[in-house]
């Protein structure tokens, strides 16, 4: 099948990727010139494990090449596929600008039938409204279909995802559309669920705020532990046996980030704002998020009279590990608060740290290893658990000038931290 992807960001990408390993021609359609020039020559504009490598093989096998160019990426199209970003505007409500001037690209520019396949996360309507842009606007007299295909990997382990998901999730108006975006996914080998295209959408927005709610309930949860001595860990474990909670996504900790739980949430509220239903409980996780970001602060605060002057390491600022992403990273707010309370932050990331420059405060100083970032610090703040970050020895804190550890992730154990002479502060524990 030849397929175009609109849009080679994490989820257009790995998509575009993922479908040419299958067998399939992909053609990516990028308007970023940079990018675009990069992946022509099979290097990744985004941080995620085996997509350099996946990438060569596909674009070395020739069933994979990059354009800027929308006539030439929809020529051969059989299926477009829209993977653009749907950010959050002001309101929380999702920003469609990308996805209508996609659906403006493909009628302009398609010649022949297709079926067009939004893989971005849109709110309930938008493939309707996408359907009526492009026949609204279409030169040739073609005929057009839109199937919903909602997008559920993970950054940090999005082949992983793409190839080992639960489901593949297609909502289709006719049996003929659906059918076809089955038999393309058929050799990913997995559990395929057609609905209609309204269901899909709301799909992918009810999965991201279940999720979301969960970490704000174990985070509470977490907050209870603190209070009356128990362990969160213990209680999320002990929760998780019952298959009908399961124990994922039970990590007490500083929130979620990223690009999409923040913004997922805040959209499905206005989505349901937007038929009169005030939804409370999805209110009530947002808010419990935003105070969980400063979190640390706060016990920093308890912790020392002042942080002026205080020399502030912190370690990991990416969303979560494994990726890049900068997105609502909770390393955003809560180096800012230590900046405005007069403190000295110095930071590290194992891949993160381009990205962060052009966003953190520039105040802010970087350095090159754990080590380095920790040498002669008053306190030291764990925001994201990447490996080398986890897996450090509690003897590595002996470099600061009081070993001071404010853990917002759970990474070590409280006992060998405190055997290894560590002042210890996680969260739920
Ligand atoms: N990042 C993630 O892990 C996941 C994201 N999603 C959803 O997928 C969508 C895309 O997200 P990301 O990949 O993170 O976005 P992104 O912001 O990383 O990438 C979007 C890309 O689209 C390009 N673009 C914008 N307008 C274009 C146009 N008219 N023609 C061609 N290219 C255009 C941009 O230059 C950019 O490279 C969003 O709706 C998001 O909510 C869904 C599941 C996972
Ligand atoms: O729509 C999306 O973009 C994607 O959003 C999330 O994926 P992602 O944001 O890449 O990463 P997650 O692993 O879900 O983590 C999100 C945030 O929650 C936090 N988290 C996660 C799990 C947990 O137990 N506790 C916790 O605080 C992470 O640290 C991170 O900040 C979903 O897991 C994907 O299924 C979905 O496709």
């Amino acid at each position: 099948m030849n397929i175009s992807v609109v849009g080679t960001g994490y989820v257009g990408l790995v998509t575009g990727v993922s479908l040419a390993e299958i067998g399939h021609h992909v053609i990516c359609i990028d308007i970023d010139e940079a990018k675009v020039e990069q992946m022509k020559q099979g290097i990744s504009p985004i941080y995620e494990p085996g997509l350099d490598e996946l990438m060569s093989r596909n674009i070395e096998a020739g069933r994979l090449t990059f354009t800027t160019n929308h006539k030439e990426g929809f020529h051969l199209a059989d299926v477009i596929y829209i993977a653009v970003g749907t950010p959050e505007k002001v309101d929380g409500s999702a920003n469609l600008v990308f996805i209508e001037q996609a659906a403006r690209d493909i009628a302009k520019y398609i010649m022949k039938d297709i079926i067009v396949v939004t893989k971005s996360t849109v709110p309930v309507g938008t493939n309707d409204r996408i359907l009526e842009i492009i026949e609204d606007n279409q030169i040739h007299n073609v005929q057009i279909d839109i199937v919903a295909n909602p997008e559920f990997l993970r950054e940090g382990s999005a082949l992983m995802d793409s190839f080992n998901g639960d489901r593949i999730v297609i909502g289709a108006n006719n049996v003929y559309e659906a059918s076809i975006i089955e038999k393309i996914n058929e050799p990913f080998g997995l559990p395929i669920y057609h609905t209609d295209i309204r269901s899909a959408e709301l799909i992918k927005y009810a999965s991201n705020a279940f999720l979301a709610t969960k970490i704000s309930f174990i985070n509470e949860i977490a907050a209870i532990c603190e209070r009356v001595g128990a362990n969160v860990e213990h209680v999320a474990k002990g929760m998780g046996m019952d298959k009908r909670i399961g124990g994922e996504f039970l990590n007490a900790g500083i929130g979620y980030g990223g690009s999409c739980f923040p913004k997922d949430t805040k959209a499905l509220i206005q989505i349901a704002g937007n038929v009169a239903y005030d939804f409370e409980l999805l209110k009530g996780v947002v808010n419990v998020n935003q105070k969980q970001r400063t979190l640390l602060v706060d016990k920093l605060n308890e912790r020392f009279a002042t942080l002026v002057d205080k020399r502030i390491a912190v370690l990991g600022l990416a969303f979560k590990p494994n990726t890049d992403d900068m997105r609502e990273a909770a390393s955003i707010i809560i180096t800012e608060r230590l900046i405005e309370k007069g403190a000295i932050v110095i930071a590290y990331d194992p891949v993160a740290m381009e990205n962060a420059r052009g966003i953190l405060h520039a105040d802010i100083l970087y350095a090159n290893s754990v080590q380095e970032t920790l040498h002669d610090a008053d306190a030291a703040l764990v925001l994201t658990e990447w490996d080398e970050i986890r897996n450090a020895d509690p003897t590595v804190f002996h470099s600061m000038k009081n070993p001071i550890v404010f853990d917002g992730r759970n990474c070590f154990s409280v006992d060998v931290m405190r055997e290894g002479g560590v002042e210890y502060w996680s969260v739920g524990r």
